[in-house]
């Protein structure tokens, strides 16, 4: 079964069955596909005997939320496997656990962690999550630093570089958060009732030039080894415990771009929480807490960002006194730049958040949109000013508001 091809259901329990020890021959397998990404096929296959189950993610050779006329390598399961692998040994717990995988047929079997829910949707339904923003903030610290100069041998770390170079996801990014939003393209997608924001973010120089910064770093800062796509989607969650999947983005690039994506979908989820929430009340209340995550990412991450830096680090000259603040203040500002723009793209580009799109009120859904935008404009039009985190959450609070330009 090695030569590529998009699995049946029957291959993909057929594969599991005999490559797996989990299942035997007595196994009677059930398999269902359930898919709900942009990209790829995900099979669920479960013993109805035992219970045990795992899920087959298999990549497709082109992005399916298009079609064929969309092709992407499949080198990115290669990817994602090596990561998923690789956040696992440096955090442990935190991702589903590889069992097998199969580089020609561009699949990875993995644990099933269907006793979680994706936050996205938990969120939605209106679940609270107090443990998040630290298992997070830790996660992203983890990850992010020991893939980095800060603490790897800086020979291996370029080895690194070369591994997981991802050209096409990372053209999808390129085109997708730092260029379509901003110019005409048959791929932007939203609502004619909102085309006064798609005009204006057309025609905002202030705002295409703090894009095109943000635009650069992205293509050339290789500082760790990202996520790539760390959104609320991509986080499998429960109150007590934190698990985060589908890495395919993934390459070396500018931290910010991970811990922005965290802040940007947690505020996507804020803006929209009038159209989950009834009574004037319920819904402070809830924003309030969303905001409180916001800052606690942060907060979370840099502690022990810093914490790890002052055990661990191994560049000499990373030790000299005021470079950790200086480091650090520029992964605030980075973070802002992003979660701007990673707002904005889910509002008026080709993919966007189900948070917002899926509420039925056409009034609270455009209001929704509309805060995105100002919170996102705020966020990368300032993220250059930045020095706190209380900046940035004023950013947010002045542009939910409708304050901008007048602090
Ligand atoms: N390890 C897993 N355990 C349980 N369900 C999973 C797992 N990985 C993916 N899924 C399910 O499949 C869906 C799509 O997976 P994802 O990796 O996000 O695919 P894509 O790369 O196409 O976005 C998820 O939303 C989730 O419902
Ligand atoms: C053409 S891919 C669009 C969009 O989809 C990816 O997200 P996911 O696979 O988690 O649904 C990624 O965010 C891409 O930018």
């Amino acid at each position: 079964m090695s030569s590529y091809h998009p699995l049946t259901l029957d291959e993909a329990m057929q594969l599991s069955r005999t490559v797996l020890d989990l299942f035997d021959a007595n196994s009677e397998l059930t398999c269902q596909e359930i898919g709900d990404g942009n990209l790829n096929l995900v099979f669920h296959i479960t013993d109805t005997n035992s219970r045990n189950s795992v899920i087959v993610k298999q990549a497709l050779p082109y992005a399916k939320i298009v079609g064929e006329s969309w092709p992407l390598s499949l080198d990115r399961a290669r990817i994602e496997r090596e990561i998923l692998q690789e956040e696992y040994r440096i955090c442990p717990g935190s991702v589903p656990q590889v069992y097998y995988y199969d580089d020609e047929l561009a699949l990875t079997i993995m644990e099933d962690l269907s006793d979680h829910v994706i936050m996205r949707k938990g969120l939605i339904e209106g679940n609270h999550y107090p443990l998040f923003s630290k298992h997070i903030g830790e996660f992203m610290a983890r990850t992010l630093f020991y893939t980095s100069d800060l603490a790897m041998d800086q020979s291996l770390k370029k080895e690194k570089v070369k591994k997981f170079v991802n050209p096409d996801q990372c053209k999808i990014t390129e085109d997708l958060i730092f260029e379509e939003p901003y110019r005409f393209s048959e791929r932007n997608n939203y609502s004619p009732s909102i085309e006064d924001e798609a005009e204006a973010l057309r025609t905002d120089h202030e705002l295409h030039l703090e894009i095109a910064i943000l635009r650069e770093k992205f293509l050339t800062q290789a500082q760790a080894l990202l996520h790539g796509d760390l959104h609320t989607g991509s986080i499998f969650i429960t109150p007590e415990s934190t698990k985060v999947i589908d890495p395919e983005f993934a390459y070396y690039g500018p931290i910010g771009f991970d811990i922005g994506a965290i802040l940007a979908n947690l505020l996507l989820h804020y803006v929209s929480v009038p159209g989950w929430v009834r009574g004037e009340a319920a819904v402070s209340a809830r924003e309030e807490e969303l905001l409180l995550m916001v800052q606690n990412v942060w907060t979370e991450f840099e502690r022990s960002f810093c914490e790890l830096w002052d055990q661990d680090v191994q560049d000499y000259m990373a030790r000299t006194k005021g470079y950790q603040e200086f480091y650090v203040a520029k992964l605030l500002q980075d973070s802002a730049g992003y979660a701007g723009s990673k707002m904005i793209r889910r509002i008026v580009g080709l993919a966007h958040v189900a948070d917002i799109d899926t509420i039925n009120d056409e009034t609270i859904r455009e209001q929704a949109e509309r805060k995105a935008l100002s919170i996102g404009k705020n966020l990368v039009k300032n993220h250059r000013k930045i020095t706190s985190i209380t900046d940035f959450m004023n950013l947010v609070i002045d542009a939910s508001k409708g304050k901008v330009g007048q602090r």
